[in-house]
């Protein structure tokens, strides 16, 4: 249970969160959007009871996992030493950990010495050593590689069963993926929060890389080499798709030009 009750927290005197109220009860993925510097960061580190509020009330009940947007993790030793003194610390199986975040082939390596992909699964293993009540994940899938971001997503899933998770996120997609609410911050206050299926996009900027000019075969424009369309749903995407391949033309790329939450967050 976390409960935030007119809270104002920021750092040497200067508020970041204005009277900030947050009641979260029921297990599930709740992610956090905004842009940067709009305080989600610092809302994670209230509920995590790393910086205490200037005014309001902090109440959670569980235990709650932390992971850090800085890695915060002890650069000189190597990682099967890490991940040995933080199960020490901690309790856990680091034999799972490992497995978890294939970690398999760095256990040897220096983590002054890894990418910082590899850092982020080190620091992500940590928090997978044992069960907490609550999961605080900041950009968790930042830096990992499309596939470990993937099997990473649908493990948070699973775990949003009976769990509740707080995910910071850049990214509207991947709120429309796994999350089930919302939580918009912007200029240190929550303007929104609401069920994920409640959040109205108004129109998404799709580029299409292909073979041929689309301009007689679909309303839209190019900018640069893309042919940018317009849809009102991702799911249109595929039909855009599928339309051009019969027509024979072979696509080489298709990519969101614009992330929806700029239209979210400017009204
Ligand atoms: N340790 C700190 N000391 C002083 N100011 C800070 C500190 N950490 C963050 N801030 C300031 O607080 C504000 C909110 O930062 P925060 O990190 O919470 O934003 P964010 O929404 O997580 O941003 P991003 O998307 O860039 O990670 C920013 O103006 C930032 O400059």
């Amino acid at each position: 249970m976390i409960s935030l009750k007119e809270v104002d927290a920021g750092y040497g005197g200067k508020v970041i969160l204005h009277d900030i109220s947050l009641e979260i009860n029921e297990p599930s993925i709740y992610i956090v959007l905004g842009k940067n510097g709009a305080g989600k960061t610092t809302t994670l580190r209230v509920i995590a009871g790393i910086l205490k509020p200037f005014k309001g009330e902090r109440t959670v009940k569980g235990s709650i996992a932390y992971s850090s947007h800085s890695l915060a993790l002890p650069e000189e030793m190597i990682v099967k030493e890490a991940l040995t003194f933080f199960s020490q610390l901690l309790g856990g199986d680091v034999n799972k950990a490992i497995q978890m975040f294939k970690l398999q082939d760095l256990l040897d390596k220096k983590i002054a010495n890894l990418s910082e992909g590899q850092k982020k699964r080190v620091s992500l293993a940590k928090i997978f050593l044992k069960d907490y009540d609550i999961y605080l994940l900041d950009e968790p899938t930042n830096a990992l590689d499309p596939i470990l971001a993937s099997e990473f997503r649908n493990r948070i899933v699973e775990l949003s069963k009976n769990k509740i998770v707080i995910y910071t996120s850049h990214n509207l997609y991947e709120a429309r993926d796994i999350g089930k609410y919302v939580i918009l911050i912007d200029n240190g206050k929550i303007v929104k929060f609401s069920s994920v299926s409640d959040i109205k996009v108004k129109e998404y900027l799709i580029g299409i890389r292909a073979s041929k000019d689309l301009t007689n075969l679909l309303p839209g424009y190019y900018q640069g080499e893309y042919y940018i369309v317009k849809v009102k749903d991702p799911s249109d995407v595929n039909t855009i798709v599928e339309k051009l391949v019969k027509e024979g033309i072979q696509i080489y790329e298709v990519k969101e030009m614009k992330n929806p939450l700029e239209d979210l967050l400017s009204g």
